[in-house]
Order: structure tokens, then sequence, then C-alpha cells
């Protein structure tokens, strides 16, 4: 019996990454009787047969599980986005931060492709997130690829990248994958080229230091709240207002903190219009179920 992780999956197929080596794996054990799939970042036991080919019998406790890119075991996710090409969707934004504010996974903000966007787009960019109090990151892939202070921000962590196709994802991980330690045949960079990333793989950065690439989304379903009044809480800087109902949605409610502030500017529109668009696309699921 060895213990390894699942740095890559294509079908039933399971790469299993065991001290140095990496076994192709098929699923075995009782896990599959609870309807439990394997996923990348599992860590998992396998029984070794030879060639490295082996079975994997069971998935040890995950940390966490994220449904897109559905991978377990993160310690936090790098959400990228782009002023152009593809053109900045705050509401996909929005709707992300609040499915990780959701789950309770810490999220550093990327802004990749600087070189295509004005400064004062930048800096609008930053006024909205900064103040809330997510970490961002501008880049160009390219010509200005902060490598000191990415790396302050992955180590000794597993960090998975996510946002939408194209934003510069994969070629952020190849980035940092050809400046550290290659780990076998997985890194090779030539098996890589500038298609769209299908399948979500791990790289090992160094020791502790992982970094998960995933395929991109365009679009999801805000499914994982069920009940549009647990949403304000995961708008982090709805939080330590004060309105006069404790249980404000902060919508129709008179002296709502949330809406002073949205009027002296310390909210921004983008966020709490967006607010609203999630608040009522939860409720009509939550009508539309019974
Ligand atoms: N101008 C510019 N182009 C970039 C930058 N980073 C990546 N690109 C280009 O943008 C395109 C998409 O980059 P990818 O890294 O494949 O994007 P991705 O997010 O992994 O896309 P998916 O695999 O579809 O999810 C490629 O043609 C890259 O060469 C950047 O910083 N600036
Ligand atoms: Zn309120």
């Amino acid at each position: 019996m060895k213990q390894g992780k699942i740095i890559k999956s294509q079908k039933d197929l399971y790469y299993v990454n065991s001290e140095s080596e990496t076994l192709m794996c098929k699923a075995r054990g009782n896990f599959r009787k609870k309807g439990i799939k394997p996923l990348v970042g599992d860590n998992v036991l396998i029984e070794y047969l030879s060639d490295g080919e082996g079975y994997i019998t069971q998935i040890c406790q995950r940390s966490n599980e994220i449904k897109r890119p559905n991978i377990a075991n993160v310690d936090q996710i790098l959400l990228f986005a782009t002023i152009k090409n593809p053109p900045l969707n705050l509401y996909n934004l929005d709707k992300y931060l609040a499915m990780c504010e959701y789950i309770g996974i810490d999220v550093c903000m990327i802004l990749s492709k600087i070189d295509l966007a004005d400064q004062k787009e930048i800096d609008d960019f930053v006024k909205i997130y900064e103040p809330i109090g997510y970490k961002i990151l501008c880049l160009d892939n390219y010509d200005d690829f902060p490598e000191d202070e990415i790396m302050s921000v992955l180590k000794g962590k597993t960090s998975a990248v996510s946002g939408a196709s194209g934003v510069g994802k994969s070629t952020f991980s190849n980035n940092l994958v050809d400046i550290n330690v290659e780990i076998g045949s997985i890194s090779d960079k030539s098996k890589r080229g500038k298609n769209t990333t299908r399948h979500t793989e791990i790289f090992k950065i160094n020791e502790n230091t992982f970094l998960f690439d995933t395929p991109g989304f365009d679009s999801f379903d805000i499914d994982f709240i069920e009940d549009e009044v647990e949403l304000k809480d995961t708008f982090l800087e709805f939080r330590d207002k004060t309105c006069k109902f404790k249980d404000c949605n902060h919508i129709n409610e008179p002296k709502c903190g949330v809406k002073e502030d949205l009027k002296n500017g310390e909210i921004s529109e983008s966020r709490y219009k967006n607010y609203l668009m999630l608040f009522e696309e939860i409720k009509k699921r939550r009508e539309n179920k019974w």
C-alpha cells in the first residue's frame, strides 16, 4: 500500500504521484459505492500492481472540495481576470468570489494581460477590490511577471488558478513551472501548447508548493447557495455595516448601512448591482424548486 496524490485525471484514469513516480491508476475502493469519485488533489491510498500501474483503494478525508473546477484540498484560489481579451466580466467575478467566501477558501486576485489595458482601467479594477481586502497581483505574463511576489503568495500552499477561458492561466502556470523544479513527464512543456486547457493538472513548484492549472469556464450556476438570504455574508464589505434590521438584505429595507455607503461611494456600484442580480438568481432558482 502506498500513499499518493492525484495530479491529473482523464476519464476513469488517475495519475497518482507517489514519492518520485507517477502511477496510472483506476478506482477500485469502497468509496465508489457511496457515489464518491476521486478528484484531482485527492490524497489517496493505492495498491501497486506493476509497470507503473495501480488501483486507488481509499480517498483520504478532504479539507475542501470546489465544484468549478471540481478539485479537492485547495488552500487558495488564484482568481484570474483581464480588462481586455477576454473583456472584463465583473458579474462572473463577483459570483466566483461569492462561491469562494461561501466555501471559506482564500482568494488572491490576478489581473492578467495588463499590457492590453490602460493604467486607468487597471486602477479602476484595483479600486473596487482592494478596499474589500482582496490581495491583487497585476501582471503581464510575458514582460512584467512579478515572480518574487507571486512566489511569496504561493509558498508552502496548494493553489489553483481559476477564471474565464483565455485569461492567461496556463501561460502563468508554465512560467512558474519553467522557473522552478519540474517533476517527471507531467510538466513536460512540449506537451503543453497554446490550446485550451481540457484537464486539471497539478504542478509541483517546490517541496511544499503546488499549483493546479484548470480549464477555464465562461459561466456557471450559483447553485451552491440555496437561500438568497445567505448571499449577503459572502460580500465581505457588507458584513460590518450597521442596518436598522438585523436580518437586513440591503435591498428595500429602510435605514440600511449598505445602501448608505453605496450612496457615499464606499461600496462599489458594480459590486452592489451584481449582489442584486445574484440575489434574484438564487431566489428564482429556489422558487422554481418547489
Ligand atoms: N498580451 C498578453 N497575452 C497573453 C498574456 N498571457 C497569456 N496571453 C495569451 O493569451 C492566450 C490565452 O492564454 P492561456 O494561458 O492559454 O489562457 P488560459 O486562461 O489558460 O485559457 P484556457 O486554457 O482556455 O482556460 C494565449 O494566446 C497567450 O499567449 C499576457 O500577459 N499578455
Ligand atoms: Zn442593510
